[in-house]
C-alpha cells in the first residue's frame, strides 16, 4: 500500500451546512479515481480540501503520507479546475505561456524561462497533441484544445498527481474521447495517479480503475465492475430524488 491521499473520518460544514460526514477515502499509487454524485454532493468540497483550499472541521487528511499542515510539495499535485476552458478569445496568452505558468504559477507571463523550462513546456505541449498551436492564443482555440492546453500547464512540472474537476464540461464528444485517451496514456506512461470528478457516469467508469460515489458521504468505492454491478441500488441510495439528473451517454 502507498496511498497519495488519505481522509480519515472527515467532516466539513459552511455555517450550520453539513457538506461532508465521516468521509474515509484513500488513494492509492497508480489509481485512477473517478468521482461520481449529484449536484452539491460535496465533490469539489472535498477536492479543495485535498488541494489544501480549506480545512475540514473533523477529521484528518494526508498526502503522500504527509500531514496536509506538513505538506510542502504541491508541485507533486497537478490541478484542472471546473472552469479552466472558459478563456475568453481575446485573453493575451498563448498556448506556451499559460502551459508555462505550470511552471511557475502567476510569474509565469513575466519570468524569462530557461532553457531547461522551455524543453519542459515544448515536451507537456506535445504530450497533449498541441504542438501545432504553440504560438495560438488561448482563446482562438477550441473548447477541446483549450482543455488539452490546461492540461499540459497541469502535467507540465511533472507531478505525480493529476486532479481534475469535472474536465470533460462543455467539450465535444470527439474531444471527450481523445481527452479520455491522453488522461490513458499519462496514467499508463507516467504512472501518474488520478483522480477526476465526473457527471458522465457511463464513459467514466469505461476508463477508470476506482469509481468512488459520494453524497456528503461515500457510498460506493471500488472497481469499475463491481460499481456497475450493483450500481442500481448505490445510485438509487446516493442519489435518491436527484436520479433523473443522472446522464446516459453511451
Ligand atoms: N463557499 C460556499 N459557501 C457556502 N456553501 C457552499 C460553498 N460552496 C459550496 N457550498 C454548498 O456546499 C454544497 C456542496 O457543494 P460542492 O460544490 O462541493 O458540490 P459538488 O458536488 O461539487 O456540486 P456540483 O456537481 O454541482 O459542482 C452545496 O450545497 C453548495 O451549495
Amino acid at each position: 500500500m502507498n496511498p497519495i491521499i488519505e481522509c480519515k473520518h472527515v467532516d466539513f460544514h459552511y455555517g450550520p451546512n453539513q457538506v461532508l460526514q465521516d468521509i474515509s477515502f484513500i488513494v492509492e499509487a497508480g489509481d485512477y479515481v473517478g468521482l461520481v454524485g449529484p449536484n452539491g454532493s460535496g465533490k469539489s468540497t472535498l477536492l479543495s480540501i485535498i488541494l489544501g483550499l480549506i480545512k475540514p472541521q473533523q477529521g484528518e487528511v494526508f498526502l503522500f503520507g504527509q500531514p496536509i499542515s506538513m505538506f510542502k510539495d504541491w508541485r507533486q499535485i497537478g490541478y484542472v479546475s471546473q472552469k479552466a476552458n472558459s478563456f475568453n478569445s481575446g485573453f493575451p496568452a498563448t498556448v506556451f505561456e499559460v502551459v508555462s505558468m505550470g511552471l511557475y504559477g502567476k510569474l509565469g507571463l513575466f519570468r524569462r524561462p530557461s532553457k531547461a523550462d522551455k524543453e519542459m513546456v515544448v515536451e507537456a505541449i506535445e504530450q497533449v497533441g498541441l504542438t501545432a498551436f504553440t504560438d495560438r492564443n488561448i482563446g482562438k482555440l477550441s473548447g477541446g484544445q483549450q482543455q488539452r492546453a490546461f492540461i499540459a500547464r497541469a502535467i507540465v512540472a511533472k507531478p505525480r498527481l493529476l486532479i481534475l474537476d469535472e474536465p470533460t464540461v462543455g467539450v465535444d464528444t470527439e474531444s471527450v474521447d481523445r481527452f479520455y485517451q491522453l488522461l490513458a496514456r499519462l496514467h499508463e506512461q507516467y504512472e501518474l495517479t488520478l483522480l477526476m470528478v465526473s457527471h458522465d457516469i457511463g464513459m467514466m467508469t469505461r476508463h477508470v480503475t476506482q469509481v468512488a460515489c459520494l453524497n456528503k458521504r461515500i457510498y460506493f468505492h471500488g472497481e469499475p465492475s463491481e460499481f456497475q454491478e450493483k450500481q442500481d441500488q448505490i445510485l438509487a441510495k446516493a442519489y435518491g430524488a436527484h436520479m433523473n439528473l443522472i446522464e446516459h451517454h453511451h
